[in-house]
C-alpha cells in the first residue's frame, strides 16, 4: 500500500473524535479485535485475599467498567488481567487462547500515574516511544505519521510541544497529562485497553471529554476496553458497555451497565428519583456487612441459577430467552455482515451439540468454509467463540475467536474509517519490537537528550568556571622547587577529588529519577534492559567528560605557565577524565543498589571521604594494619599516574636550598629524582600502566554489578 492511499484512506475521516486508528484486519496487520473472558480470579497477599474468584467478559468494541469501594481490588484485578500478578487462581482468556506473553503483547495498560520523563515535550515523548515500541519494519515516515495521527486522535495538538513538567517545572495539565499518558499506549495499537483511573483528578468535563474519547475509540476501532473509576457522573456511568462491580475483592454485580439499577431494586435496595446511579451503587456497596452481604449473596445467587445460561446470556446481552440456535443464526448474520462472503450466506440451519453447560454448533458455507462456534459457560461467565474458518485457518487465525456480539459490532467495523498512515507487522517470533542495536540509538539519543539539562545546567557551568579560574589563581605560576612541591600536587589531588565528588554524587539519583519510566517500558517490553544499560553509559559520556574537560582547560595553563607542555596537558586530562567517569560508575552503582536518596549519599559520603584519607596526599605514613584500604580509593590511581607524568626528568623540580627532605638533594643533586618525590607522597608505587589498568578494572566491575543489581535486584515485577 502506497503512503498516498493510506493518507487517502485518513481523509475518509471527518474529524478526529472519529477516532479513525489503525487497520486492524488486513491480511498483515495482526491486532484484530480480541474479547477478553476471566474466569474464578484469586490473588493473595499472604493470608489477605484480594481477589476472590472475580469473573468477567468483554468483547470488542465494549468499555467494562470496573467499580468499587477504594481498597475493593480494582487495581489488583487490572494487574491480574494485564498477567503482571501471579494468580492463585483462575484463567484470563483472549480470543479463547490462554493469556501468554505473546498475547501480553497485545495489551497495554495505562496506569493510573503518569510516569514520564519531565523535561521532554509530549511530541518528543510519543516519538521516542514510538521508535521503541513500534516494529522495526515500519518505516520512520510512517512512525511519525503514526505519532501525528495519534496527537489529532486525542486532541493534543496544542500541547504537542510542551514539556510534561513536574512538581517543579509548569507543563502539561493534569487532563493534557491523562491523554499523553493514554497516547504513548495506544501508539502499539493494542487489541485490550486496560486504564486505571483515567478520569481520576480530572474535572467532570474533562473527564467526560476523555471518556467520550474512548467511548469513540473502542466503539470505531473495535477495541476491547476495561478500565476503573472511581465516582463517575451519570452521564460517564451509562456509557460503560458493562459493569463489574467489587466489594472486598469479591464480585458484587457483573452485566449490563443500565440493569444495575434494577438488579439492586430486585434485591430491595431502590434508587431514589434523580439520583446518580453510581453513587447509589457505591454507596450500598460501602454499606454495612449486612448490606454489602445481601448484594454479595443475591449475585451468588443468580450465577447458581437452574437456567444459568439463559440468564447469563441476557447479562451479556446477548439474547434473554432466545435459544442457543437462534443466537446463533444471530450470530452467523453478524459474522456474515462482517466477514464472510455476501454471495455465499451461511446456512442458518446447524447442527449443535450441548454437552453440561457447553454448546458446539457448526455450519458449513461453503465446500472449502466452516463456521463452528462454541458456547461455554465456566464459573458463571458465558462464553461464546467462533472457531476459525478453513480458509483462515490457512491464514494463520486457526485459534477460537471472536463472540456473539461480533455481530454488532460488525456495521461499524465495515463502515469505514479504519486506517491509519500506518500497519503493523509485528514478528512474533521475537520477544522485542525493536533490534538490540535500534532500542541502543534510540535510548542513547533519549538519554542525552534527557540528562543535558541536568548534567551541563547553568549553575554546573558556573561552579565549573568559578573553580577553574579560582583554582588556576591560587597556583597561578606556582614554582618549580621543593617548596612548592606541595602546591603542584595540591593541585592534582584537589582535581581529581572534586570531579570524583561532582560525578559520584551527581550520578547517585540517576537511576532512582527514572525507575518509575523505566520500569513502565520494561513492563510494556519496550526493550532490553542490557540495551538500556549501555545506551546510559554511553548517552552520557560526553556530558560526564564535559565540564573537568573545561575546568582543567582553563586551570592547568595558568598553574603551569613557565612548564607547560602539551603532552602533559594532555595525558593528564585523560587521567582526569577517566577517573571522573570511575566515579560516575561508582555513583550509578550505589544509587541503583540503593535506590533511597538518603542511604546512598551516607555510603557515598563515607566512601568518597576514606578515598580522599587514604588517596595518598592528606595522610602520607598511613598505619600498616590499614595500608589495604589505599587501593580501594578512588582517587589514588589517578592521582599517582598524574604524578608520574608531572614529575619527569624532562620537567624537573629543584631541591630546597637547605634542610631537603630528599635524600638526592642532601646528598648534592639540585633536581629531586622523581621516584623520590612519588615514594615522599605515600602511594603504592604501582608504574603508570598498572595504575591505569586498575582504573579501568574499577570501571568495569562498577559498570557490572550496577547491571546486575539492575538486572536480579530491580526487577519489574
Ligand atoms: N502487595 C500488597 N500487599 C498487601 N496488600 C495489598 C497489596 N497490594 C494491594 N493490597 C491491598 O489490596 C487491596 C486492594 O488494593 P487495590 O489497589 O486493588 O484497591 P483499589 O480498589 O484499586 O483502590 P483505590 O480505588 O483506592 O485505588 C487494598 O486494601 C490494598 O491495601
Amino acid at each position: 500500500m502506497t503512503m498516498a492511499n493510506r493518507l487517502g484512506e485518513v481523509s475518509d475521516c471527518s474529524s478526529p473524535t472519529e477516532m479513525c486508528l489503525l487497520r486492524t484486519d488486513g491480511p498483515t496487520g495482526k491486532t484484530r479485535p480480541m474479547d477478553l473472558h476471566f474466569t474464578g480470579l484469586s490473588v493473595s497477599v499472604g493470608k489477605r485475599a484480594l481477589l476472590n474468584e472475580v469473573s468477567g467478559v468483554v468483547q470488542p468494541g465494549e468499555i467494562l467498567a470496573v467499580m468499587g469501594p477504594s481498597g475493593s481490588g480494582k487495581t489488583t484485578l487490572l494487574n491480574a488481567i494485564s498477567g503482571r500478578l501471579p494468580l492463585e487462581s483462575g484463567t484470563i482468556h483472549l480470543n479463547g487462547e490462554l493469556l501468554n506473553k505473546k498475547l501480553r503483547r497485545k495489551i497495554c495498560y495505562v496506569l493510573q500515574h503518569d510516569v514520564f520523563f519531565p523535561d521532554l515535550t509530549l511530541k518528543q515523548t510519543l516519538v521516542y516511544t514510538a521508535l521503541l515500541r513500534l516494529p522495526e519494519s515500519m518505516s520512520y515516515n510512517d512512525k511519525m505519521q503514526h505519532v501525528n495521527h495519534i496527537i489529532e486522535i486525542l486532541d493534543l495538538q496544542r500541547c504537542q510541544d510542551t514539556i510534561i513538567g513536574d512538581g517543579l517545572r509548569r507543563g502539561l495539565s493534569g487532563g493534557e497529562k491523562k491523554r499523553a499518558n493514554i497516547a504513548c499506549e495506544l501508539l502499539t495499537n493494542p487489541a485490550l485497553l486496560l486504564l486505571d483511573e483515567p478520569t481520576s483528578g480530572l474535572d467532570s468535563s474533562t473527564a467526560h471529554s476523555l471518556m467520550t474519547t474512548l467511548k469513540n475509540y473502542a466503539r470505531q476501532e473495535n477495541k476491547t476496553v476495561v478500565l476503573t473509576v472511581h465516582q463517575p457522573s451519570s452521564q460517564i456511568f451509562y456509557m460503560f458497555d458493562r459493569l463489574l462491580l467489587l466489594c472486598n475483592g469479591q464480585t458484587a454485580y457483573f452485566g449490563d451497565t443500565k440493569k444495575v439499577v434494577d438488579f439492586f431494586k430486585h434485591i430491595g435496595l431502590p434508587i431514589e428519583p434523580h439520583y446518580n446511579p453510581a453513587d447509589f451503587i457505591l454507596e450500598q456497596v460501602k454499606g454495612t456487612a449486612e448490606t454489602q452481604g445481601r448484594i454479595i449473596t443475591a449475585y451468588r445467587e443468580t450465577r447458581s441459577d437452574p437456567d444459568l445460561a439463559e440468564q447469563l446470556l441476557m447479562a451479556v446481552g446477548v439474547g434473554g430467552t432466545t435459544s442457543t440456535s437462534t443466537i446463533y443464526e444471530n450470530y452467523l448474520d453478524g459474522l456474515h455482515a462482517s466477514n464472510l462472503d455476501p454471495a455465499q450466506p451461511p446456512s442458518p440451519t446447524a447442527d449443535y451439540t450441548c454437552q453440561g453447560n457447553e454448546w458446539h454448533l457448526t455450519s458449513p458455507s461453503s465446500p472449502t468454509r466452516s463456521v463452528e462456534l462454541r458456547l461455554t459457560i465456566e464459573k458463571g461467565v458465558p462464553c461464546v467463540y467462533n472457531k476459525i474458518t478453513k480458509e483462515e485457518e490457512d491464514s494463520g487465525r486457526s485459534s477460537w475467536s471472536d463472540n456473539q456480539s461480533h455481530a454488532s459490532h460488525s456495521t461499524q467495523a465495515s463502515s469505514g474509517c479504519h486506517s491509519s498512515p500506518a500497519e503493523f507487522h509485528w514478528d512474533e517470533s521475537t520477544k522485542w519490537p525493536t533490534s538490540f542495536w535500534t532500542q541502543f540509538k534510540v535510548l542513547s539519543r533519549r538519554n542525552f537528550t534527557v540528562t543535558r539539562p541536568r548534567m551541563l545546567s547553568r549553575l554546573n557551568w558556573i561552579q565549573t568556571l568559578g573553580l577553574g579560574l579560582m583554582s588556576g589563581l591560587l597556583w597561578f605560576r606556582v614554582d618549580r622547587k621543593e617548596e612548592t612541591l606541595t602546591n603542584i600536587q595540591g593541585w592534582m589531588f584537589f582535581s581529581t577529588t572534586y570531579w570524583m565528588l561532582f560525578a559520584l554524587f551527581g550520578a547517585l539519583s540517576s537511576f532512582p529519577s527514572e525507575q518509575e519510566v523505566i520500569k513502565k517500558e520494561r513492563q510494556s517490553g519496550a526493550y532490553r534492559l542490557s540495551a538500556y544499560y549501555m545506551a546510559k553509559m554511553v548517552g552520557e559520556l560526553p556530558l560526564i567528560i564535559t565540564l573537568p574537560a573545561v575546568y582543567h582547560i582553563i586551570s592547568y595553563p595558568m598553574l603551569a605557565v613557565d612548564f607547560f607542555s602539551p603532552g602533559t596537558f594532555v595525558i593528564q586530562l585523560g587521567f582526569l577524565l577517566l577517573n571522573t567517569v570511575v566515579a560516575q560508575s561508582a555513583g550509578l552503582f550505589i544509587g541503583a543498589a540503593c535506590m533511597d536518596l538518603e542511604v546512598s549519599i551516607t555510603i557515598s559520603a563515607l566512601y568518597t571521604l576514606a578515598s580522599q584519607l587514604f588517596g595518598g596526599f592528606l595522610s602520607t605514613s598511613i598505619p600498616a594494619w590499614m595500608e589495604w584500604m589505599r587501593y580501594f580509593s578512588l582517587v589514588h590511581y589517578a592521582f599517582q599516574n598524574m604524578q608520574i607524568v608531572e614529575f619527569n626528568p624532562n620537567s624537573p623540580v629543584r631541591c630546597a636550598e637547605k634542610n631537603s627532605r630528599f635524600d638526592a638533594c642532601v646528598n648534592g643533586a639540585n633536581e629531586i629524582p622523581p621516584d623520590a618525590i612519588l615514594a615522599a607522597s605515600g602511594g603504592t608505587g604501582f608504574p603508570l600502566w598498572a595504575n591505569t589498568l586498575l582504573l579501568l578494572s574499577f570501571l568495569f566491575v562498577f559498570r557490572i554489578l550496577g547491571y546486575m543489581v539492575l538486572r536480579y535486584f530491580r526487577r519489574p515485577r
